[in-house]
């Protein structure tokens, strides 16, 4: 297993920000999320340091829904970040950690009129419109409170990235932002004509998440380029902000080779530059939102051993006390992870197992085959990379409560996010 950012190994156990991850299991209990802090803080700054956002004015939006509980907010505005946020329930959670509303950007392709509202009267910095019915939408509740919203386009630039189907989003066939090729993009910009109330400063589009390769990145960077420049001179209008989305993939298991921050963001700036020249434009503000990038390898799930069924000749089934409620990307995604144990670390890997969740799912295995070392039920086994779209896509099927985010920073541990009573699950439901 990889040791990521402040990972350490005292006395054979895993410690993480210096913290003993034995002893938060056994204090806190398992499953346990637990949040290297150091290494959250550390992604930040290196995007901050590489996309030039103080020398360029660039801007880095932390793309919330990787994880996003009030204190997660406090720490990406300490790091100088802006969010992007995609829901009511995301932008609430922001206005409770008091996070400055002129550095959100507020995504989704079906905003609802309520939520829209809420954005407006927030003071939210940027809609990124979807489509039309959205644009209709924002008119109408601007005009009616009589205020001027800023707003970006988002575009689907017709580039296929290669991950998996379902984390796919640039391609032509998608759910999400106006098409280019029949010509949405600039029905909307015409539409713009009629509209008082809305003022377009930018240009949006995400082509996928997780992904390795830098040359789709530069073809984004060309078409959106090339757009700024046909905007200027059909329809007079300044594109002064492009964003690229987020998307950067990150090492789960071995086969997984990202880039550097360092070099994304390098490869991104270059050609920005180059093409600008080439084209003789001015380069506009470049945005991304970075959201498995910054989170991922910061966070890391303790599980308690339970039952170890050896099903001889076939497999060796090691259960945990979580699963798909806590990490559903497996099941979703096929994703891999790595483990190990945290109380003995070291020790050579002897045997071959499946790491299974407790829900009432065949499917619910976290890992499908690994080698792990001597086991026995008690053993604390860990799977790392778990902080983005762990605990934010986690949810109570079963009736199983939601773990504990445990934060760890130079030697101390702060619960972040309580784990759920089972009376916290029941709070919503009639008694009678
Ligand atoms: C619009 C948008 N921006 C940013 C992201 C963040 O992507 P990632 O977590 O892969 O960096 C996503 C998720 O894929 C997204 O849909
Ligand atoms: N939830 C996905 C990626 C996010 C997609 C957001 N547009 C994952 O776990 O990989």
């Amino acid at each position: 297993m990889k040791l990521h950012g402040s990972m350490t190994i005292e006395d054979k156990i895993l410690h993480i920000g210096g913290v003993n991850t034995l002893e938060i299991a056994n204090k806190y209990s398992t499953p346990l999320y637990v949040l290297d802090e150091e290494l959250v803080r550390k992604n930040c700054r290196d995007y901050v340091k590489h996309f030039k956002v103080k020398e360029n004015k660039n801007k880095v939006a932390y793309a919330g829904k990787a994880f996003l509980p009030i204190y997660m907010c406090k720490i990406i505005n300490e790091e100088n970040l802006c969010l992007d946020v995609v829901s009511g329930g995301e932008l609430y959670t922001a206005h409770k950690a008091n996070f400055p509303m002129k550095n959100i950007f507020f995504h989704g392709n079906n905003k609802t009129t309520e939520e829209i509202k809420m954005g407006i009267e927030l003071g939210v910095g940027k809609f990124v419109v979807d489509n039309f019915y959205e644009l209709d939408l924002i008119e109408s509740i601007c005009k009616e409170k009589n205020t001027i919203q800023e707003i970006y386009f988002r575009i689907t630039p017709g580039i296929e990235a290669h991950t998996h189907d379902y984390i796919k989003t640039g391609q032509i066939d998608s759910k999400f932002g106006f098409t280019l090729v029949n010509g949405d993009l600039f029905n909307a910009i015409k539409k713009l004509d009629e509209y008082n109330h809305i003022k377009l400063v930018g240009l949006h589009a995400h082509i996928g998440s997780q992904i390795f390769e830098i040359d789709p990145y530069m073809d984004e960077v060309d078409i959106m380029m090339d757009l700024v420049k046909e905007i200027k001179e059909e329809y007079n209008i300044e594109i002064k902000e492009i964003d690229l989305g987020g998307g950067i993939g990150v090492y789960y298991t071995k086969e997984d080779k990202p880039k550097s921050i360092k070099e994304f963001c390098e490869s991104i700036i270059k050609r920005a530059e180059t093409k600008c020249n080439k084209i003789g434009i001015n380069i506009p503000t470049l945005v991304i939102e970075p959201g498995r990038s910054i989170v991922a390898n910061a966070g890391s799930t303790l599980y308690t051993i339970g039952s170890i069924k050896d099903i001889k000749d076939v497999r060796t089934y090691v259960s945990v006390d979580g699963g798909m409620t806590d990490n559903i990307r497996p099941s979703l995604y096929q994703a891999g992870y790595e483990c190990s144990i945290v109380n003995k670390m070291g020790q050579k890997n002897i045997n071959q197992v499946t790491v299974a969740g407790k829900c009432c799912e065949s499917g619910d295995i976290l890992i499908t085959e690994t080698n792990i070392m001597d086991i026995k039920t008690g053993d604390i086994l860990i799977t790392t990379s778990t902080g983005a779209y762990g605990y934010s896509m986690a949810s109570n099927y079963n009736k199983i409560p939601k773990p504990a985010v445990v934060s760890v920073y130079n030697g101390e541990e702060k619960i972040i996010c309580k784990k759920q009573s089972y009376e916290n699950m029941l709070e919503l439901e009639l008694n009678s």
